[in-house]
């Protein structure tokens, strides 16, 4: 009969993909997504089911030290899914206003009896209510270690690597800033298609569907999508190919390319397409876009989005630009977004943090550095090339172009125009980096080279 209450269900179902996660090491976009169409839950307990599950991976550092600190047991040595239904009644307790503690509690302790822990039931019910007594007597039972490294590790959920490093480059103050903006949830920003509507039609019809919608000043075609909003195919506009949902700072980077109508452009990482059909509304869909990319089922979504805004100056290139031959010399300009960490996405990829790893960076670094020497042979003389990251990582960013300039002396950082309408986010080295906390959206980092 438990069972049945749809807000059990919506934890039900969230445990099961909680530890479909741990179990298989899945996206847990791929794992909610793929649950939530085969349940029939109702909207609200999808909502809840959505932000338990987003937020429990998100917070999991955390939870885990205070199941350490509350229970008998450490964390790690819990049976997995006793683990996971503690994170569930703790996620609530901790990070949700409108459940009820007795709700989250008593929940909890269902959950563990619906899952053949009947025997340790009882271990929830303590910890839990360990938990409440502790933040009713003003006393939060999550103790934090003196070393900053450790402290904001734990209290905002993160590897120790991804502290260190932004505690190296921003310091403190910033850093703690960065870790608080990445654990909310993500704005959705949308970019007009101007050669179909306008900001101001698009926002009335926005209105009138009910959403919530705000202009965002400096971004000529932005608009910034607040509160419930629905499914997104069936809002108005979009499968007229009115609109695209790119964030803000991925829409700096097409604007600092500056593409021209006629110009011939090559995108060596083009896949899903935000950036080349950003960079085919610029052009009024005048020239040629070369969209490159090793993945084939991604290139696919390049071809399906120029289809639904209705662009037809982009051609794609399957292959790995490490190695393509073809465009020697051939491009006005030159966008390289290469594959990265991510880091600057965390708020929309909860995972990033536990799935990236130091290892896995030096691997993309020199992914990163082979195709941008081999981009770079495509630019035609005093042709120019914007490198962009969507990560927060100096050695993706600030490092590889100093390593390329070491090694390419005919080759310079090229200023903006100190007019341009984007010139207060341009930095001291010429270069662009956007910290979500200054300029709320995804961190990003982005250089234009030009070829001497
Ligand atoms: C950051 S994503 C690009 C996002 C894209 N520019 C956009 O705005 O939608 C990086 C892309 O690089 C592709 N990629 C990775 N290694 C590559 C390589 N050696 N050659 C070409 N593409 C590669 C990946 O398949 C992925 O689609």
């Amino acid at each position: 009969m438990r069972n049945k209450l749809s807000t059990s269900n919506a934890r039900q179902l969230a445990l099961k993909i909680l530890l479909k996660i741990d179990r298989k090491n899945s996206y847990t976009d791929v794992a909610l997504n793929r649950a939530l169409n085969q349940s029939n839950l109702s909207s609200s307990d999808r909502s809840l089911c959505t932000e338990l599950v987003y937020g429990i991976i998100r917070h999991q550092r955390t939870l885990d030290s205070l199941i350490d600190q509350l229970g008998k047991k450490k964390a790690q040595q819990q049976p997995p899914n006793l683990r996971r239904i503690l994170h569930i009644g703790l996620y609530q307790l901790r990070y949700l206003d409108h459940i009820p503690p007795s709700a989250a509690v008593n929940t909890s302790v269902d959950l563990a009896k619906d899952n053949k822990l009947q025997r340790l039931s009882g271990v929830v019910n303590g910890i839990l209510r360990q938990y409440i007594r502790s933040i009713q007597g003003n006393h939060d039972p999550l103790i934090l270690p003196n070393d900053t490294l450790k402290k904001l590790a734990i209290q905002y959920s993160f590897p120790d690597w991804i502290i260190e490093t932004w505690l190296q480059k921003w310091g403190e103050e910033t850093t703690e800033k960065m870790c608080h903006w990445f654990n909310q949830s993500p704005n959705i920003d949308i970019r007009v298609n101007p050669l179909k509507t306008n900001l101001e039609t698009l926002q009335t019809q926005l209105t009138s569907a009910g959403v919530n919608v705000t202009p965002l000043g400096r971004f000529p075609c932005a608009l910034r999508l607040k509160g419930k909003i629905g499914t997104i195919p069936t809002l108005p506009g979009f499968s007229q190919g009115h609109w695209t949902v790119q964030d803000t700072s991925a829409q700096l980077v097409s604007y600092f390319l500056d593409p021209q109508p006629g110009e011939t452009i090559i995108d060596a990482c083009a896949a899903p397409g935000g950036k080349t059909t950003h960079i085919a509304e610029l052009m009024g869909d005048q020239g040629t876009i070369f969209a490159c990319d090793r993945t084939p089922s991604r290139l696919k979504k390049v071809q399906e989005n120029a289809q639904r805004l209705e662009l037809n100056c982009i051609e794609t290139v399957v292959g790995d630009s490490r190695y393509l031959q073809q465009f020697i010399n051939k491009g006005d300009r030159v966008l390289v977004d290469v594959p990265c960490s991510g880091l600057g996405t965390l708020h929309r990829h909860p995972d990033i943090r536990w799935r990236q790893t130091p290892e896995n960076i030096r691997e993309l670094t020199s992914l990163q550095l082979e195709i941008l020497n081999q981009a770079a042979q495509w630019v035609k003389p005093q042709g120019t090339l914007v490198y962009s990251t969507c990560t927060l990582n100096p050695p993706e960013n600030q490092e590889i172009i100093q390593t390329f300039l070491s090694t390419h002396s005919h080759w310079k950082i090229e200023p903006p125009n100190p007019h341009w309408a984007f010139s207060p986010f341009v930095t001291s080295s010429q270069w662009i980096q956007m910290l979500p906390h200054k300029q709320d959206s995804d961190g990003f980092f982005m250089v234009k080279l030009k070829k001497g």
